[in-house]
């Protein structure tokens, strides 16, 4: 592993794929310029709508997401984490999976996970969410990417984040960093979304990437902002704020280590 900059990049999607792919183009370039070489790109970022439009597109956005993916990792020479776009169910055409996929510098499909953990919470501020309408839950651990330069990679999506578990697993398989790509929402983000990325950043000893959605999407669909990269001890090394941007900090291995030297927690763990 080597120290080299990584990117969260933060969007507003729509509910418009072909509009999302071209802004997405836009910060994917934007990192690029300023050294990213690792990119994440945000949960729904190629489209954010309702579940049922969602549905109703979803072969199209899959195809184009995965091609649109390749093409990004071979032009700029990066490796790159789509965040979460759904993939239609063959055997069920009512469900989608809602995906994250790694893909290397050459273009080729690393690690292809299916969010297990889905948002069916009635959130106090009058929206409700039932992901599980439209979204096929995942039944299988993320398994990790190892990179001989980049270190080793686990993959999560949003609402997994409040399962610590899922962590310990990646951390337990030698992850090194952990990506949260989000599309959090506005009313639990602003007490929850750093905290929760803190922690699982500190109790793993990990870097953590989180990159995320922000603002007015379409009708009353508002999204928390704050992609952020974290280091092992915690420390908030970027954070994009509000608007649509990128988060840019150095993954460090010499940083990993002294904070593994300096807490050794994960040395100290007695049930899992
Ligand atoms: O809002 C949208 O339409 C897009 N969002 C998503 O697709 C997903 C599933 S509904 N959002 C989350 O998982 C939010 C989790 C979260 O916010 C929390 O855990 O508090």
């Amino acid at each position: 592993m080597k120290p080299y900059l990584a990117a969260a990049i933060q969007m507003t999607s729509k509910p418009d794929l072909e509009k999302n792919l071209i802004e997405a183009e836009e910060l994917i370039e934007l990192a690029v310029r300023k050294g990213a070489e690792l990119v994440g790109l945000p949960e729904n970022f190629a489209f954010l709508g309702q579940e049922a439009d969602k549905l109703a597109q979803a072969t199209v956005i899959a195809q184009r997401t995965e091609k649109f993916l390749k093409t990004m990792a071979q032009r700029f020479q990066i490796t790159i984490l789509g965040g979460g776009f759904p993939v239609p169910v063959v055997e069920d055409a009512s469900k989608a999976y809602n995906t994250a996929l790694l893909v290397n510098p050459s273009g080729q499909e690393q690690v292809r996970y299916q969010k297990i953990h889905l948002f069916d919470v009635d959130v106090p501020d009058g929206n409700t969410y039932r992901e599980s309408s439209t979204v096929m839950a995942g039944v299988n651990l993320p398994s990790i990417y190892h990179s001989e330069d980049l270190g080793n990679i686990g993959i999560s999506i949003c609402y997994d984040v409040r399962f610590p578990e899922l962590y310990r697993h990646l951390s337990n398989k030698g992850a090194d960093i952990l990506f949260i790509p989000a599309a959090f929402t506005a009313f639990t983000g602003k007490d929850h979304w750093q905290v929760l990325l803190q922690a699982r950043a500190i109790e793993n000893t990990c870097y953590v990437i989180a990159p995320a959605q922000t603002g007015n999407h379409y009708e009353r669909r508002y999204t928390h902002g704050h992609a952020m990269i974290i280091d092992p001890w915690g420390v908030i090394l970027a954070d994009a704020g509000h608007q649509p941007g990128v988060a840019i900090a150095e993954i460090n291995p010499e940083r990993l280590q002294q904070v593994r030297q300096q807490m050794p927690s994960l040395q100290h763990r007695v049930f899992v």
